[in-house]
This record gives C-alpha cells, sequence and structure tokens, in this order.
C-alpha cells in the first residue's frame, strides 16, 4: 500500500551535499503498524516527510495505494494528502490561538461539508480520544497527553487511511506517553488504519507490527 523504491535523498547545501537516504526500498501493508528507529540524523524525518508527501525524493519513486505522486500537481498532491493521510508529531502542533473544536475541524475546511456535518464528525473524533468535553478549552488549559491527544483528533477527523508519527510520546511522561500508544494502537487494531511512527523508544516498537532501522540513511536489518 505504501511503496518506496530505491529511493535516494540528498540535501545539497553551498558546501556540502548530505546523503540523507540512500537506496531506500520499503513496502508497508495496509492496515501494519510499522515503527522507525534509528540514531540521530539517520534519515528518519526524511522518511517521513517524504512518506507524507510533505517533500520529495531527489530520485527513487513514492506510491500509495497504487498511485505513484511523482507526476502529480501540487494542487493533487495537496488533495490527495488530506484524503490519505493523518499526521501527528512530537510538539503536537495546535494552533494556540484556536481552542480545541476548531483545531480538529481545520482538515474539514477544505472539504465540501456543511458546517453541521463537521460539527458531529468533529464530535465524534473527540469522543474517540476522550476529550469531548474539553472542546472549548484552548490548548494552553490542556495537558501534554491531551494535547496529543487533540492532535490525533484532528489527523483523523478526515478519515485518512494512514497515520504517519515523528515521535509521538517524545514530549510526554511514561503514562500520558502509553495513553497515546494506547489509542495509537487502538486506531491500528479497531480502525484497520496503517501507522508509521518514528520512535525512540525501543518498548513502544516492540509492541509494534513491525521495526525498520536505519544507520546513515540506510535501512539496516
Ligand atoms: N533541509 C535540510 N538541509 C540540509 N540537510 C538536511 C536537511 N534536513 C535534514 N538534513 C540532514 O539529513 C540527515 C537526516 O536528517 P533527519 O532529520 O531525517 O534525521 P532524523 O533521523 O530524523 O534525526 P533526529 O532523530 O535527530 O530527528 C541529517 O544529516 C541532517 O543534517
Amino acid at each position: 500500500m505504501i511503496e518506496l523504491n530505491s529511493v535516494n535523498k540528498i540535501y545539497r547545501t553551498d558546501e556540502i551535499e548530505t546523503l540523507a537516504l540512500e537506496n531506500v526500498n520499503i513496502a508497508i501493508e495496509k492496515g501494519e503498524f510499522v515503527s522507525v528507529m534509528g540514531p540521530s540524523g539517520c534519515g528518519k524525518s526524511t522518511l517521513l516527510n517524504i512518506v507524507g508527501l510533505l517533500d520529495t525524493p531527489t530520485s527513487g519513486t513514492v506510491s500509495i495505494d497504487g498511485t505513484t505522486l511523482r507526476k502529480m500537481s501540487d494542487n493533487r498532491l495537496a488533495a490527495f494528502r488530506n484524503a490519505k493521510l493523518g499526521f501527528v508529531f512530537q510538539s503536537f502542533h495546535l494552533i494556540n490561538s484556536l481552542n480545541v473544536l476548531d483545531n480538529v475541524e481545520l482538515p474539514l475546511i477544505y472539504r465540501s461539508m456543511s458546517a453541521s456535518e463537521r460539527f458531529r464528525r468533529v464530535r465524534e473524533v473527540l469522543d474517540r480520544v476522550g476529550l469531548s468535553h474539553r472542546m472549548r478549552h484552548m490548548p494552553s488549559q490542556l495537558s501534554g497527553g491531551q494535547c496529543q491527544r487533540v492532535a490525533i483528533a484532528r489527523a483523523i477527523v478526515g478519515n485518512p487511511e494512514i497515520i504517519l508519527a515523528d515521535e509521538p510520546t517524545g514530549n510526554l511522561d511514561s503514562k500520558m506517553g502509553a495513553e497515546v500508544m494506547d489509542l495509537l494502537h487502538s486506531l491500528n487494531k479497531d480502525d484497520g488504519r496503517t501507522i508509521m511512527m518514528v520512535t525512540h523508544n525501543e518498548e513502544q516498537a516492540k509492541l509494534t507490527d513491525r521495526i525498520i532501522r536505519f544507520f546513515d540513511g540506510r535501512q539496516v536489518m
């Protein structure tokens, strides 16, 4: 379902070239929960950005559900990303000036949905993450774990098949981290969503279906 073939990514600055990904070949099946691990600077975020269509490989191809993404226009790419992918980040990336409801509603604004339909959907996902009673709170009035659950609600509100999570528990204590992991496992097992998660936490990675390890831009077995 997610397929990377011979993907290379080179960052060029005036002074140096960095080969951030070298000949990466990955296939992730629908419904899999995969962890990506490796030391700092080995290319994990680059990989997630490429799978998330936020960046393009220097060479090689990325396809999602059989659609090869190289040839798409920016507009189509944005629509594809909005429909297929949900993102969760280490530092939540909530908009601090918007309340929980408005943050979660954001991905739906670009869809042709009535306001009442959008509200119904936001309520549904906030119920799913156990936070509908915090709908009118601002992010600053929530705990870190609650912020991450709001971010997860925002990631799933558009019903994407794939969730890309970049160190989703990196800013949380172990109890809140465990709650967020339980939620991700439920989104995988109960809702059948495919999850690709970058993590530094070996214990969490062991509980996923598969660990992809990187070192210096290359996959290691
Ligand atoms: N925009 C950029 N321009 C130049 N070099 C970059 C850029 N982004 C990343 N790199 C380099 O590419 C390599 C891979 O970086 P990446 O952020 O993917 O690593 P990472 O494994 O996610 O690291 P961390 O665990 O510290 O977040 C690093 O050597 C980094 O310095």
